[in-house]
């Protein structure tokens, strides 16, 4: 059976990567993505604006939304204080599985669940079955018209406090125009656009900043 891009990219780690490191896990994606494979990694670029916002919130609960290969969850976990936990929502089984073993690889495991599924489906069970109070950084990287509904069902569902971050990745690449539209008008929320590039790429980009304020 052929592989798929994302096994190659989980086969080069697996190769290249030191077992147990985040960073070398991270770097070796970077090194592929950018010299041999495209992917949908939030990158180098883009992955150093948000690890200054994880270093400025210091969250102990986060959720992120697309997994994928499991980039930006090693990219993060790296950084968390022990008692900190990532949960992560991912909707293709295939990619799942890579991100399970890019995860585990890099040994940040104890600091990362990966909640198989859509994300309207498990975002209303956080609460109940994953003993989530309130998200402390919600990081939004999945598909781009799922970002409104699905920081409306955030908020419907009491998981945000006071002071919670939303951070969206490619708010102009490929965009989310009504997730921006939105939170750029509600008083609830205060909004930082950080400019950037598409990864491993010359076009422009943004991620955006979205505080809640209670
Ligand atoms: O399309 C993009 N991202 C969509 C990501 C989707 C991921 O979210 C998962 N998911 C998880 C839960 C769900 O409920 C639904 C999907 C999908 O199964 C996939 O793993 C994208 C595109 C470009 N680009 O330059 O074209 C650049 C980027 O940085 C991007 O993030
Ligand atoms: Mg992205």
């Amino acid at each position: 059976m052929a592989q798929s891009k994302e096994e190659r990219i989980l086969n080069f780690v697996l190769q290249n990567a030191v077992r147990g490191d985040p960073q070398s896990v991270v770097d070796t994606i970077d090194k592929y993505c950018s010299q041999k494979e495209w992917a949908m990694n939030v990158g180098a670029e883009k992955g150093l604006i948000l690890d200054k916002i994880l270093e400025e919130t210091k969250p102990s609960v986060l959720l992120e939304l697309g997994t994928y290969c499991g980039y930006s969850a090693v990219r993060i976990a790296r950084l968390l204080k022990p008692s900190a936990r990532l949960l992560t929502i991912e909707f293709n089984p295939d990619f799942a599985a890579i991100a399970r073993q890019m995860i585990e690889f890099a040994g940040v495991q104890d600091k990362v669940k990966i909640l198989e599924g859509p994300s309207q489906t498990i975002i209303p069970q956080l609460k109940k079955k994953h003993e989530v109070d309130t998200l402390d950084f919600v990081f939004l990287d999945h598909w781009k018209d799922r970002y409104l509904p699905d920081t409306i069902l955030l908020l419907e569902h009491g998981l945000l406090r006071k002071g919670s971050v939303i951070l969206a990745d490619n708010v102009i690449v490929p965009g989310a125009p009504e997730f921006i539209k939105y939170i750029r008008n509600n008083s609830r929320f205060e909004c930082t656009n950080y400019p950037s590039h598409v990864e491993y790429m010359k076009v422009k980009d943004a991620m955006e900043k979205a505080v809640f304020v209670g």
